[in-house]
């Protein structure tokens, strides 16, 4: 779905992300796991189009997406939701939800709403709600349902359970599984809870230094000798 060949990025002139080999399946979860700093956030953004890519490409469904704009490939069915900043805040929910799904014909989009409020019932009591008003989990949630009304089909989700309580972020690594067991979503997801992650994952890739350090199944990268020297806090950046 997502192939990613001998990819440099970097903001400028400084690089962080160095000849990145990767791939994202469809309907599947892979996730990326490293040390602060390693690049992985830089990653997803640049994929998304959102920094300097010195070489290398990116394809989506076997085309060549690197140098497409960011509203290009949401178009295309692209989602990245960053950790903050990903709903418009002075909108309220249902504003946000029907934004969203502004390139639809009319009449999906209420069938595509009706549906992303199935995945996420806690949206339903609070759609008159400010989006700058709701809770962290709250928030993530709306992003994802977003993404959801768009039918996106590849969500890039960066620590997407951040600040959020050990049942909540439970929560939200459920709705992750929900999105690809019942919609085929591939998911591409950047977690500080790495092992967690790696629990409900398919693949799993540890950057290091802006390099790949280890590609392989996510249970493979569980159980490898890097992966639990990095979770001893041996391997830094
Ligand atoms: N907009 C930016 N401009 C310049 N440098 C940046 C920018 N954003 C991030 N960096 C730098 O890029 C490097 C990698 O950061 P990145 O956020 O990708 O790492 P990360 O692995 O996601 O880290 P963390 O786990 O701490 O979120 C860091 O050294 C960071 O300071």
């Amino acid at each position: 779905m997502i192939k990613v060949e001998n990819l440099s990025a970097g903001y400028g002139k400084l690089q962080i992300l160095f000849e990145v080999n990767a791939s994202a399946e469809k309907g599947k979860i892979t996730t990326i796991v490293g040390p602060n700093g390693s690049g992985k956030s830089t990653f997803l953004k640049t994929l998304f189009g959102l920094t300097t890519i010195y070489s290398g490409k990116i394809y989506f469904k076997d085309e060549d997406i690197t140098n497409l704009p960011p509203h290009k490939k949401t178009q295309r069915g692209l989602a990245y939701l960053p950790q903050t900043n990903n709903v418009f805040a002075n909108l309220t929910v249902e504003e946000n939800l029907k934004i969203a799904g502004y390139l639809l014909p009319k009449d999906e989009i209420k069938d595509r709403i009706d549906l992303a409020l199935s995945v996420f019932p806690e949206l339903k009591n609070i759609l008159k709600r400010k989006a700058g008003q709701l809770s962290g989990g709250q928030r993530q949630f709306l992003a994802m349902a977003t993404a959801l009304v768009r039918k996106s089909e590849v969500l890039m989700l960066d620590e997407p359970t951040a600040q959020l309580s050990p049942k909540l972020a439970e929560t939200i690594f459920n709705k992750i599984l929900e999105l690809r067991d019942d919609y085929g979503l591939t998911i591409l997801l950047v977690e500080q809870n790495a092992k967690r992650a790696l629990e409900i994952s398919d693949r799993g890739y540890m950057l290091v230094s802006g390099r790949v350090a280890y590609e392989g199944s996510a249970k493979g990268l569980l159980e490898s000798e890097k992966f639990k020297s990095y979770f001893l806090g041996l391997i830094e950046e």
